[in-house]
């Protein structure tokens, strides 16, 4: 009988789950959304146990579809960043975990950059003080909710609550961990200077280990609930970013992906914590043991786009439930008609703030240039070519910092539009490859459960053995095109310094 290993991501609309073999061939999915909460703008929140029903769900589909799971040798999981699941003494969640994207914490990220220093929190902890990071998300609890901030006995990452679901364990990974602004990413442990200064207890923290490294096994408790077999070995897993490299193969200097989820993201491996001194770029551990990671993030990408899809897209919504297509189908067949540049409408799609190149919570989205010929098709192409363009100020600031790339690699869900795609080769001016998963962090998790496991000896032997064949397509850019946009960009990168003021005064009267 055929080994198999399960992955699983916790997304930020829903649990991915898939099962690989021993050649890596995906051999089932299954996904489960849940929502989202804003109880007021520029917050986003949600219930961990939606995440686990929705985890448990995904594995009875799975199981469904006819897997065995006493094949299953291996788990690894992964999912979004920085979230913080506030656990008390009885393993009960607290309050509802805080994202990624929420950006309540600017008061925060002041107060620990005034307490630290900014060049020592680089020196710490490698990156500066970000909205959306879990250590000022604490420090806005013992702010704002002291009553909820005394019951804290734990502070977990959203997969590693899921892993403590299954074996009872807590643990979590040195990439994942990253994103805390309390790990010493250089030495890939808990910065206990850190966590002095912040006055945070280091035992509220789970134990960090290397991304393929098993943790624990199903528990009694969790196979009941999962319907796994208990015993099975669940490996630390990474965060999205770094599981989705290693689920695209992105295990390389000079390798890259550029990735379309709710975030969009590019990422580049290093073999030194290569840090970047002014904090533009996010400077993590990689889920690869010895390898660190750049990344920038564009805050809303994918999110922009289904902004667009659930506000305005009312009637591709409607003939797509009729004819049984997807609405961003549908809104991308609308941008396909329309030029490079959207005549002239230009997008900053900075709907829940920014973080690369502008670390500014209070940042807005905005329509630049709308005229009486602008129909909806150019709306949602200039959604697509704003995220290109924030994108590829993250592509400029590794070239800046001499970092060539020679292999982009996409990814996420917005990579399923051809359209997008295009947009994507033409404003980096560069070739860009499509794999065959799309769901590259579930396949990358699967992966580090399989080494976990012993199905390869390491995760570059694993890649070795399973991205060869993914490889699906070459986006080449359109001359034409890339000239277009080249000029285009310049007015992107001019548009965001003279609103910048008028973001803040914007936040003071809302
Ligand atoms: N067919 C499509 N065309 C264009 N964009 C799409 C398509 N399908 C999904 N998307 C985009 O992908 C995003 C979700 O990507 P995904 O990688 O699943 O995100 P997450 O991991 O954050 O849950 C959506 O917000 C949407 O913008
Ligand atoms: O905050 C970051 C990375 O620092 C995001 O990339 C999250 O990890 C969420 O990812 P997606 O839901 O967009 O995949």
């Amino acid at each position: 009988m055929q080994s198999l290993f399960l992955g699983i991501d916790i997304g930020t609309t829903g649990v991915k789950a898939l099962v690989m073999d021993e050649q890596g061939r995906v051999v089932a999915q299954a996904t489960r959304e849940y929502p989202l909460h804003v109880p007021r703008p520029g917050w986003a929140e949600q219930n961990p146990e939606d995440w686990y029903k929705a985890a448990c769900g995904a594995i009875a589909t799975i199981i469904s579809k006819g897997i065995s799971p006493g094949q299953i040798q291996g788990i690894g999981l992964t999912g979004q960043m920085h979230g913080s699941v506030f656990l008390d003494a009885q393993g009960k969640v607290i309050r509802e975990a805080i994202l990624w994207c929420d950006q309540r914490t600017a008061d925060e990220c002041r107060q620990i950059t005034d307490l630290v220093g900014e060049s020592k929190l680089i020196e710490l902890v490698s990156n500066p003080a970000l909205a959306g990071f879990t250590a000022p998300k604490i420090l806005w609890l013992r702010n704002h909710e002291p009553e909820n901030y005394k019951r804290v006995a734990k502070v977990l990452l959203p997969k590693d609550y899921i892993s403590w679901r299954m074996t009872g364990v807590f643990a979590t990974d040195v990439s994942d961990a990253s994103g805390m602004l309390l790990l010493d990413v250089v030495n890939r442990k808990w910065s206990s200077e850190m966590l002095a200064a912040l006055e945070i207890p280091a035992a509220w923290l789970a134990e960090v280990f290397e991304s393929p490294d098993v943790v624990g096994r199903v528990s009694a408790r969790g196979a009941a609930e999962t319907g796994l077999p208990e015993g099975i070995p669940v490996v630390a897993g990474a965060g999205d970013n770094a599981a989705g490299a290693v689920g695209n193969g992105i295990i390389s200097p000079g390798m890259a992906t550029a990735s379309l989820g709710t975030s969009g993201v590019v990422f580049t491996p290093s073999q030194t914590p290569a840090v970047d001194r002014a904090g533009r770029l996010h400077t993590f551990c990689h889920a690869v043991p010895g390898q660190w990671h750049l990344m920038g993030v564009t805050m809303a990408a994918g999110g922009s786009l289904r902004w667009y899809r659930d506000t305005f897209a009312g009637e591709e919504r409607a003939v797509a439930q009729l004819t049984g297509r997807d609405p961003y189908e549908l809104m991308s067949d609308e941008a396909a008609l329309i030029e490079p540049g959207a005549d002239g409408l230009i997008f900053l799609p900075y709907l829940s703030g920014e973080r690369t190149p502008h670390a500014d919570p209070l940042a807005r989205g905005v329509f630049v240039g709308m005229n009486l010929k602008h129909t909806k098709g150019h709306f949602v192409r200039s959604i697509m070519e704003g995220v290109a363009f924030s994108l590829k100020d993250t592509l400029e600031i590794m070239s800046g910092l001499g970092i060539a790339l020679n292999d982009l690699r996409i990814t996420g869900g917005g990579g399923r539009s051809a359209v997008w795609r295009q947009i994507l080769a033409d404003v980096f001016n560069m070739p860009l490859q499509v794999m065959e998963n799309s769901d590259g962090p579930a396949y990358g998790a699967a992966i580090l459960g399989a080494v976990g496991a012993g199905c390869w000896q390491s995760v570059t032997e694993a890649v070795a053995a399973t991205c060869s064949r993914q490889q699906l397509q070459e986006v080449v850019p359109i001359p034409q095109n890339a000239a277009r946009y080249q000029k285009i960009y310049q007015i992107y990168i001019d548009t965001y310094p003279p609103l910048q003021p008028l973001f803040k005064r914007l936040s003071e009267v809302n």
